[in-house]
């Protein structure tokens, strides 16, 4: 058996061709939604998935307001930026590129954040919402997986889904997601103090893999028929990706989300829901 594709592409370009609609409906109420980035330093990668959100948002006619700071740049130059981009009328939603340069105190610019703008769906205030349960901005790779899955037809609702690593832009928030009633999934939030990890992972109708650990989860692991999602992205000495789903898993699993090409344009495109929601909820609260 081989697994089925979970294709973000062709997914992504879905719910980008729904935006791009919506914002035209935006438009001609007199509301340009636009996105906001503020890149600190010069690491090519960041530069390069900052570039890549812009250009999605020229796709579905978003606007771009980009920030960028050298890598010397200070605390409060940084909270100068977030300060400017939380009064600035045209940007209806922003992201502050991670990681910060080292000395920074990450969570103290991303508490400055106006919520109402976070584009992440991963200020604290968009997390305390997703707690309780009330409407608010959604963790982009976690909704965006959530939304693969529906894509293709892969029940969520009493699924046993496991998750690997803890961390809050994936694992942790995601199981804050999938226990939601309108998920309805069980959810195991494994991570590295996990005992048998295999064990674990055998019981998985869905295995999100976010550890960042090269092929973590071995085909011998899997239950036939799971549909294996792939978050991971080190890379290997020529730089291309290595998941953490062993390439074996293929033979496996139902259905395996290719990487890239499966959750990564997924997380881009929800961003651009989260900008686009933000502005269609000021827009209402206006008028
Ligand atoms: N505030 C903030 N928000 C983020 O969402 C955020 C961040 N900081 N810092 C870095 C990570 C990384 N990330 C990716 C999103 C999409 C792809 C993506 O679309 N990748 C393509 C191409 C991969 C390639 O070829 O390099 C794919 O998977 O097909 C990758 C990585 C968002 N991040």
């Amino acid at each position: 058996m081989t697994a089925q594709i979970l294709d973000g592409k062709a997914t992504a370009a879905a719910i980008k061709s729904e935006l791009t609609a919506r914002v035209a409906a935006l438009k001609a109420r007199g509301i340009t939604p636009g996105l906001g980035t503020l890149l600190v330093g010069d690491d090519p990668g960041s530069r390069w998935y900052v570039n890549g959100k812009h250009k999605d948002c020229a796709e579905v006619g978003i606007a771009s307001i980009q920030r960028e700071l050298p890598a010397t740049a200070s605390q409060e130059d940084i909270e100068a930026v977030v300060r400017e981009l939380n009064e600035n009328p045209e940007c209806t939603g922003y992201i502050v590129q991670l990681p910060l340069p080292k000395g920074i105190d990450t969570n103290r610019v991303l508490e400055l954040m106006d919520p109402a703008k976070d584009a992440d769906g991963l200020h604290p205030m968009s997390l305390g919402r997703l707690v309780l349960n009330e409407p608010g901005p959604l963790p982009c790779t976690p909704y965006g997986i959530v939304r693969l899955l529906r894509h293709h037809g892969i029940e969520i609702n009493g699924a046993h889904v496991v998750l690997l690593g803890r961390g809050v832009t994936v694992g942790r928030s995601m199981g804050l997601l999938l226990t939601r009633k309108s998920e309805n999934a069980t959810v195991t939030l494994c991570h590295t103090g996990t005992r048998d990890l295999a064990a674990q992972l055998r019981q998985a109708d869905i295995v999100v893999a976010a550890a960042g650990v090269p092929h973590l989860v071995k085909p011998e692991d899997v239950k036939p028929g799971a549909a294996v999602l792939d978050v991971g992205v080190s890379r290997d000495e020529n730089g291309k990706i290595v998941g953490d789903v062993h390439p074996g898993v293929a033979e496996v699993a139902g259905w395996i989300s290719p990487n890239p090409g499966g959750v990564g344009p997924m997380t881009r495109a929800q961003l651009l829901v989260n900008v686009v929601e933000a502005a269609e909820r000021t827009s209402t609260s206006a008028g």
